[in-house]
């Protein structure tokens, strides 16, 4: 086996500090000052602070150095992946590519496997998702992923390859509803963050992770995903986390806009974007996805927290 992981952010760097503990991985990140950081540090102290590096861990910011690995794990935040790929389409044609993001993407309203998917049309693509906060992970807690391929025979493969003694995978072939579960499980914290944050009450987050888990179904069966997929880590196990967690930076930021506190634009928070692409691709669809709107009505200032959550209220009883 051989992976490489590309992005040193918070999550690669967790993911390849726990590869590394059974086998050499390599961490590539795009600038040559942060990987001699690390180089010396033996740690990523602008991301994963106080998480050693295992001697098997090489760093690099080359990108030549990484091409022939046999898999590599992309932990760039999901905004971020069209550009990268298409700036290194040319090493990443054939490659077998494991995207562990999760997000929407704004301008085509895709999941990052699909986003892979079309600008390497020739490449293997999996995805890597469910409850994990990188943190955890480094520490070496337990905790449970979904692997998700269209092939089974790969995702096996990758199955066996990423588990190690803290990461236990599940697979499943149906990688549109990990995509949008992972993805849209992050709009709904950052909802129950608002509801936190203005003090609305532990009922009022119970009933948006509820409402939320059905928009994440509506929108996942509307793209042929399997119901049960969302039910499973991807879905429901990873909304139960970033819901209930201020260690989710999407529920923080719900929890500011709560409060009426500013929150630092430098942090990644992919349920910001998110939002807006999935508000943009259920009114295209026609799918009714209220609590999603709400979320770019606050995020875009439209709506006070009082007025979202009148207005959710206040909709049409209907059967659940
Ligand atoms: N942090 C966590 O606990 C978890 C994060 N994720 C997902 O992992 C993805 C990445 O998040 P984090 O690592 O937490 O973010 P982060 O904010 O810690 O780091 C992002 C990294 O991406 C790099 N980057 C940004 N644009 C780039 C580009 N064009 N090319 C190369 N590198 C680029 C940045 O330099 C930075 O090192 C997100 O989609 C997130 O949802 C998933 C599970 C857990
Ligand atoms: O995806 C995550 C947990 O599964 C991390 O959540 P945040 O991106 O909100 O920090």
């Amino acid at each position: 086996m051989s992976v490489a992981v590309l992005g040193a952010g918070a999550f690669g760097t967790a993911l390849a500090i726990s590869l590394a503990k059974k086998a050499p991985v390599t961490l590539w990140c795009r600038s040559e000052d942060h990987a001699n950081d690390m180089r010396i540090n033996h740690e990523n102290t602008r991301r994963l602070a106080g998480a050693p590096f295992p001697d098997a861990l090489a760093i690099t910011s080359a990108l030549d150095d990484v091409q022939d690995h046999e898999t590599l794990l992309l932990a760039v935040p999901m905004q971020q992946i069209r550009r990268f790929l298409e700036e290194n389409q040319t090493r990443l044609r054939q490659a077998r590519i494991v995207a562990c993001c999760k997000g929407i993407e704004l301008d085509t309203g895709l999941g990052p496997a699909s986003v892979i998917q079309d600008v390497l049309p020739h490449a293997s693509v999996s995805l890597l998702t469910g409850p994990s906060f990188a943190a955890d992970i480094a520490r070496g807690l337990p905790t449970a992923l979904t692997l998700a391929c269209a092939d089974r025979e790969q995702g096996t493969a990758h199955q066996t390859e990423l588990s190690t003694d803290n990461l236990r995978l599940y697979r499943t072939t149906d990688l549109i509803g990990a995509e949008i579960g992972g993805a849209l499980k992050n709009v709904i914290a950052i909802a129950c963050g608002a509801v936190i944050g203005a003090k609305l009450g532990n009922s009022a987050r119970a009933a948006l992770m509820t409402r939320g888990y059905a928009e994440m179904q509506r929108l996942a069966l509307a793209r042929g995903a399997q119901p049960e997929t969302l039910a499973g880590l991807s879905g429901f196990g990873d909304l139960a986390l970033t819901c209930t967690s201020e260690q989710s930076r999407n529920f923080r930021l719900g929890l500011s806009l709560g409060r009426g506190e500013e929150f630092d634009p430098s942090v990644t928070v992919e349920g910001a974007a998110t939002a807006r692409a999935t508000a943009k691709a259920a009114a295209i669809a026609g799918l009714d996805m209220p609590i999603t709107q709400t979320v770019t009505n606050l995020l875009d200032r439209r709506l006070t927290i009082a007025e979202a959550a009148d207005q959710l209220h206040k909709r049409p009883l209907k059967e659940e």
